[in-house]
């Protein structure tokens, strides 16, 4: 029996009330969860949240009501997790789209409930087939999740060759939003972006509010600083401290590319903001044989006033 199985996850895992595995009919496995303060789901395929409620509250996390979930495809919205590289392979090599780790399926090492009421699940990621093809051989991933009414996410790699390994990562999260004309992101006034609209030119942000009036994909550098999004038509503020990230991406594809995105529909990117916590560029990481980086990702939504 598969190890990636309802059947078998549920005997050793499942918390009455709180924690359950489903098998889907497209053939995955995803992980129910339930505590007072919210609910959610994450999938075994990619280690993949998607899905982050809390309770009495808009959506914290978006997922495309067309998106593939299904074995070998990438999951539109929710989390993806990026790893070991970001975008296309950079080094002539062929590659999947942002790395191995959102289209593999994850071991799930423990779950937890406590008595405050948060729910933890952690998965984890060893070399198999697939990655040994790609010239990842000796290395460990595993992620975090503790789940109630903030979201904590704890990303670690170790390297177990005797080599450095030199990756990039990143957890692209689609924030959900009322409406993105209405969004604007703090935080990043006078770093130093790459412009992936704009041959990946060097450029400033010179403004404290990062509007969203066009399709945006920005590579901020060098900033390790707390984040927030202003989600004006939910009256709300999402807050993003990370630890761990030097580079910070927002994206959203506008009406100008979402056609060319046929897990989205027409209207989906007026109803997400990607604000990723990353490590990308000249901020990838050269991890010494033996050691773990760490990155994490803590999220609260709080109401305007
Ligand atoms: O369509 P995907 O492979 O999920 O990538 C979606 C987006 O991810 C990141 O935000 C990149 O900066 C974008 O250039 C890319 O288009």
């Amino acid at each position: 029996m598969s190890l990636h199985n309802a059947a078998s996850l549920n005997p050793k895992f499942a918390i009455l009330d709180h924690v359950r595995f489903e098998n889907t009919p497209e053939g995955l496995t995803h992980i129910v969860v339930k505590t007072p303060k919210a609910e959610a789901t994450i999938y075994t395929h990619g280690a993949h949240l998607t899905q982050w409620n809390p309770v009495g509250q808009h959506p914290g996390i978006y997922l495309s009501p067309k998106s593939a979930l299904e074995p070998g495809k990438a999951i539109r919205g929710g989390i993806p997790v990026l790893f070991p590289w970001f975008g296309p392979r950079s080094d002539g090599k062929e590659g999947p789209m942002h790395g191995f780790a959102r289209i593999s399926e994850w071991n799930v090492e423990s779950t937890h409930f406590s008595p405050e009421g948060v729910v933890t699940i952690t998965l984890s990621l060893e070399a198999d087939d697939h990655t040994r093809s790609l010239g990842f051989d000796k290395f460990r991933a595993a992620i975090q999740f503790e789940i109630g009414e903030h979201l904590d996410i704890t990303f670690e790699v170790t390297n177990h060759g005797s080599e450095d390994l030199v990756f990039e990562e990143g957890l692209h999260t689609y924030f959900a939003v009322g409406d993105i004309t209405k969004v604007a992101t703090e935080g990043l006034e006078g770093t130093t972006y790459l412009d992936k609209r704009d041959d990946l030119k060097r450029k400033v942000q010179t403004t404290q509010l990062l509007e969203y009036t066009r399709d945006v994909d920005q590579v901020h550098l060098n900033t390790t600083a707390a984040l927030t999004i202003h989600d004006d038509a939910w009256k709300r503020e999402i807050h993003i401290e990370k630890q761990g990230s030097n580079t910070t991406v927002t994206w959203n594809p506008w009406s100008v590319l979402s056609p060319g995105l046929p897990d989205l529909d027409p209207e989906s990117w007026k109803h997400f903001v990607c604000v990723e916590t990353v490590n990308v560029s000249e901020n990838k990481i050269t991890l010494a044989p033996g050691a773990t980086h760490r990155m994490d990702s803590n999220v609260r939504i709080t109401a305007k006033a």
